[in-house]
């Protein structure tokens, strides 16, 4: 049975920044399918990407894997010899869950769960490195960092994925995305109350930038092809090939 996601249903008094503790981890299934615009597709769509940009031999990374949704897919549709998938999170109580998850499907691909902050890890000899909706909480000031070493880690004809909560440079449509996500938040059941407790407890941690601004760093650090491949509302992915 799956727990569904009553964390902002009740009036909190002190409202404190959104972390992905036990509680989260608890309902995270549920909290990602009714809060993200096109997850699913975009999970799938990893799969597909894996398919056709896996080498043999190569590192897969899922940086910030939370339950290992993208690890599992990856995995699931991987056909080179000799791959294996390293999935990271910096939250002890993600990585307890992603463990038993993962353990439920059988599978001859080894995969590493490790425990710590996506800033501090090697990535080496990779052809597919997946970012699914996590760059978003990463420090301003420290994503061109971690992009660069994304882009050194992988090798020629590498891809990486990258999924984001984005903002619009223009102001009404900024406007029109956030209603339309927090419409679609209704219409999964999330109470007014759930979705503007949910967005202050956001405030301070999940910093999105725009399109615009993630292709540019993109194309900074290295990457020589770059492009938005899904969008939907304020979410979406992109993809940068090596
Ligand atoms: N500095 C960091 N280092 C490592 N992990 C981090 C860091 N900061 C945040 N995280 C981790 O990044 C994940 C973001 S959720 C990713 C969904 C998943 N990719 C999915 O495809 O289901 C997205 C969301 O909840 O919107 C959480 O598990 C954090 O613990
Ligand atoms: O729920 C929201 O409003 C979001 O922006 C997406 C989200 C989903 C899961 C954890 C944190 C943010």
């Amino acid at each position: 049975m799956q727990s569904k996601d009553h964390i902002f249903a009740a009036p909190i008094a002190q409202l404190g920044d959104f972390c992905f503790d036990q509680n989260v981890a608890e309902v995270f299934p549920d909290m990602i399918k009714r809060s993200v615009p096109g997850y699913s597709n975009i999970i799938s769509a990893i799969g597909m990407m894996t398919t056709r940009f896996a080498q043999p031999d190569s590192q897969l990374y899922d940086l910030g894997c939370s339950l290992g949704a993208a690890t599992q897919e990856m995995r699931r549709n991987l056909t080179q010899p000799g791959c294996r998938i390293i999935a990271v999170d910096n939250s002890a109580a993600m990585l307890e869950r992603a463990a038993s998850h993962l353990a439920a499907f059988k599978s001859d691909v080894p995969v590493t769960l490790t425990e710590a902050d996506l800033c501090d890890i090697e990535i080496d000899n990779a052809s597919v490195v997946v970012l699914n909706f996590t760059l978003q909480f990463i420090d301003p000031d420290k994503r061109e960092a971690l992009l660069s070493k994304i882009y050194r880690g992988l090798k020629p004809g590498g891809v990486l994925i990258l999924s984001e909560k984005f903002i619009s440079a223009d102001e009404t449509v900024n406007e029109l995305l956030i209603d339309l996500h927090h419409d679609f938040k209704r219409a999964n059941g999330y109470s007014e109350l759930e979705i503007s407790q949910k967005r202050t407890a956001l405030e301070n941690v999940m910093r999105p930038d725009t399109p615009e601004l993630h292709k540019t760093r993109l194309k900074r650090v290295g990457f020589q092809h770059v492009d938005l491949w899904f969008q939907c509302f304020n979410f979406g992915s992109m993809v940068a090939i090596k």
